[in-house]
C-alpha cells in the first residue's frame, strides 16, 4: 500500500515533530484529538488527553467509505459467494506461533549461507543484504483487514448488547433483530462476527441449533442473489445464481430452511447497499417469515457505516429491523493505543518499537476519524518502511514517512478518479502556480482553463461551472480555496493548491485525454494573463 511516493511527493502530515517529544512527562499521553485546519497544531499537540471516554459519541455514520472486508472466520469467502475476495484463503485465524525463524537462521550465520564467501561475485547477494537485518515482523498479516482478532478492546458493551439480544437464539426462540451502525473502521463487522462465533460454538451443547449466515451486500446485492445465497448455504445447490423467478427461489430457501428445528441469523454487512440497489423487499421478506416458519426462525443483523439508509425502508420493516439498534463510536487516541498495542505483541518481534511509534499511530488515525483499520494500517507500514530501511527497530520517522505516503496514495486515488473536465481545471490551476505563484483568483483559473482546453480541442464550460468545480476540488482537499475581502473593491476567491505539483500532475497526464499537455507550454500565456489582470 505505501507505494507510488515521489521523492518529492512528501507532504506536511498532520501531526508536528514535536507532538510526541511534548509527551515525556505522560504516561498516557496521547494527541489532543482537536485539529486544526492543516492537522495537529504544535499548540493542540501538546495538550494531551488522558481520558478514557470516546472522543466523540456521534453516530453521525454519514460517512459512506466503502472496502471489501475481511473473509468469513474458517471459509476466506466473506460473502459467501464462493470468491475469497481478500485472497486469504482462511487466514482469518491466522497461526500466531509462525515466525521468521528460518531467515534469521540463514541471516544469522552466513558461513551456511551459499554466498558467505566473500570473494563471489555480487551476483546473487541481493537476498544476502536483506536477510541480514534482523526481522522486524513476527506475523504481519496479524495487521491486516482479514485477520479477525479474539480479543476487542473498547467494545465490550456494544459485544454484550449483541449477545444479549441474540441469547434468545440458544433457546430455541426468535432473537431480536438488531442494526449495527458506525463510521468505517469501528469494529462493527469484527465484533459482530466474534458475536456469530461465540453463539454458533454455544449452539453446539444445545439442542437447537444456530447458524450464523454473514452475506456482504456489496457483492450479494439483490434479492435474488440473497436469497439463492442462502438456499444454496442450506442445502438447495441446484438454485441458480439468476434465471428463477425470485418466488421460486425464496420458497426454495424457505423450504430448505424450515426443514428442521433451528434458528438462523442472517447477517448482512453493508445493508445499506442492499437497499440502495435493490429496495427493502428482501428485509421485508426476511423480517415477515417468522409468522410461516414452523419449525425454524430466522433472525437479522443489519450492518451499516451510513445511518440515513433507514429512511428509505418501509416503515414496517424500519420497526421490525431496528428493534435493537447498536450504535459503534469512533475510536479515541487512548482507545486506538490499546487496539494496537494488542495487535503489536503479536505482529512484531520483541522490542523493534520505539516508545513514540503507537502513540504517533494512533494520533494519526483519531486525527481523521477514529478508524482502527487506518490505524493498524499505518503501523503495518511503518514496519515496512522500517524494514525497507533495513534498520531493526520502527521509529517516529517510519511512522511519518507511512503516514505521507498513505496521504499521496488517497491524493493519487482521488486525482486519478476525477472527472476529464475536473482535471483540466485541476491542470490549469498547477499551471498558474507553478508560473505565476501560489495563490490565484477564479478569473485566472479560468482563463488558463479555457487555453488549457482549446491545447486539447476540449469544449469549455462556463465560469459558474468551473466555479462549482472549483468548490469540488476544495471538498475533497485537493485545492484550498477561501473567500477573501478586498475592500472597497468587494470580495474575490482565492485558490490554491493542497497536493504536489508533479504527482499530481504525472496522474493528471496519465488521462490519454489530457496527455497532449505534457508537452504544451503556458507561460507566455500566464503571463499575458497576468500583465492584463495588473493593467
Ligand atoms: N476493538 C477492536 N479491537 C481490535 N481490533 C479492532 C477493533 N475494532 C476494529 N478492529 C480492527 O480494525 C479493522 C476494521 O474493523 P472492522 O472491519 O470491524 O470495521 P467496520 O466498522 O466493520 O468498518 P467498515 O464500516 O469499513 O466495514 C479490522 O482489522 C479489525 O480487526
Amino acid at each position: 500500500m505505501a507505494n507510488g511516493a515521489s521523492e518529492d511527493g512528501a507532504m506536511e502530515n498532520g501531526v508536528s515533530e514535536n507532538d510526541l517529544s511534548a509527551d515525556e512527562g505522560s504516561e498516557d499521553g496521547v494527541l489532543a484529538n482537536e485539529s486544526s485546519e492543516d492537522g495537529v497544531s504544535d499548540e493542540s499537540a501538546s495538550k494531551y488527553e488522558v481520558s478514557d471516554e470516546d472522543s466523540s459519541e456521534d453516530p453521525d455514520s454519514s460517512n459512506t467509505v466503502t472496502r471489501t472486508r475481511s473473509s468469513n472466520p474458517g471459509t476466506g469467502d466473506e460473502d459467501g459467494d464462493g470468491d475469497d475476495e481478500d485472497g486469504d484463503g482462511d487466514a482469518d485465524y491466522v497461526d500466531v506461533t509462525r515466525n521468521l525463524s528460518e531467515e534469521s537462521d540463514l541471516s544469522q550465520d552466513p558461513v551456511s549461507s551459499p554466498f558467505s564467501d566473500s570473494d563471489t561475485d555480487d551476483e546473487g547477494r541481493l537476498f544476502e543484504e536483506f536477510l541480514e537485518v534482523d526481522p522486524i515482523f513476527s506475523d504481519k498479516e496479524v495487521l491486516r483487514p482479514s485477520y479477525t482478532p479474539n480479543k476487542l478492546p473498547h467494545r465490550d458493551s456494544q459485544v454484550n448488547t449483541m449477545a444479549r439480544s441474540l441469547v434468545p437464539a440458544l433457546r430455541g426462540e426468535t432473537p431480536s433483530n438488531i442494526l449495527i451502525y458506525g463510521k468505517t473502521g469501528t469494529g462493527k463487522t469484527a465484533s459482530a462476527k466474534y458475536v456469530a462465533n461465540e453463539l454458533q460454538e454455544t449452539s453446539e451443547d444445545t439442542e437447537i441449533p444456530c447458524k450464523v449466515e454473514y452475506i456482504n451486500c456489496e457483492q450479494v446485492d439483490t434479492q435474488y442473489r440473497v436469497l439463492a445465497r442462502l438456499a444454496q448455504e442450506f442445502g438447495r445447490d441446484d438454485v441458480p445464481m439468476t434465471g428463477w423467478p425470485t418466488d421460486r427461489v425464496y420458497d426454495a430457501f424457505f423450504e430448505a430452511v424450515d426443514s428442521r428445528e433451528r434458528v438462523v441469523v442472517v447477517m448482512l454487512d453493508e445493508i445499506d447497499k442492499l437497499v440502495e440497489k435493490s429496495g427493502d423487499d428482501t428485509l421485508y421478506n426476511l423480517s415477515r417469515m417468522n409468522s410461516d416458519l414452523d419449525n425454524a426462525r430466522v433472525s437479522i443483523i443489519g450492518i451499516s457505516n451510513d445511518v440515513q439508509f433507514t429512511e428509505l425502508l418501509d416503515p414496517r420493516v424500519r420497526s421490525s429491523l431496528g428493534e435493537e439498534d447498536i450504535v459503534f463510536p469512533p475510536y479515541n487516541a487512548n482507545q486506538l493505543r490499546d487496539i494496537l498495542e494488542q495487535r503489536s505483541e503479536i505482529a512484531f518481534e520483541d522490542d523493534v518499537l520505539s516508545n513514540d511509534v503507537i502513540p504517533l499511530c494512533a494520533a494519526f488515525a483519531a486525527k481523521e476519524h477514529g478508524d482502527a483499520r487506518r490505524a493498524l494500517d499505518l503501523l503495518r507500514a511503518a514496519g515496512e518502511v522500517a524494514e525497507r530501511s533495513k534498520t531493526d527497530r520502527v521509529t517516529e520517522e517510519h511512522v511519518r514517512e507511512a503516514q505521507d505516503r498513505i496521504e499521496l496514495n488517497r491524493i493519487v486515488e482521488v486525482v486519478r478518479t476525477l472527472p476529464a473536465q475536473s482535471k483540466v481545471v485541476l491542470y490549469s490551476i498547477i499551471v498558474l502556480a507553478q508560473e505565476a505563484g501560489a495563490k490565484m483568483n477564479t478569473g485566472e483559473v479560468y482563463n488558463t482553463y479555457t487555453r488549457v482546453c482549446s491545447e486539447i480541442s476540449m469544449d469549455s464550460l462556463t465560469q459558474r461551472r468551473v466555479t462549482d468545480l472549483i468548490s469540488e476540488l476544495d471538498m475533497l482537499g485537493v485545492v484550498n480555496s477561501v473567500v477573501v475581502s478586498k475592500g472597497r473593491y468587494g470580495r474575490t476567491r482565492e485558490i490554491s493548491l493542497s497536493v504536489p505539483v508533479d504527482e499530481t500532475k504525472r496522474v493528471i497526464l496519465e488521462d490519454s485525454r489530457l496527455a497532449a499537455l505534457d508537452d504544451a507550454n503556458f507561460a507566455d500565456a500566464v503571463q499575458s494573463r497576468l500583465d492584463d489582470t495588473d493593467g
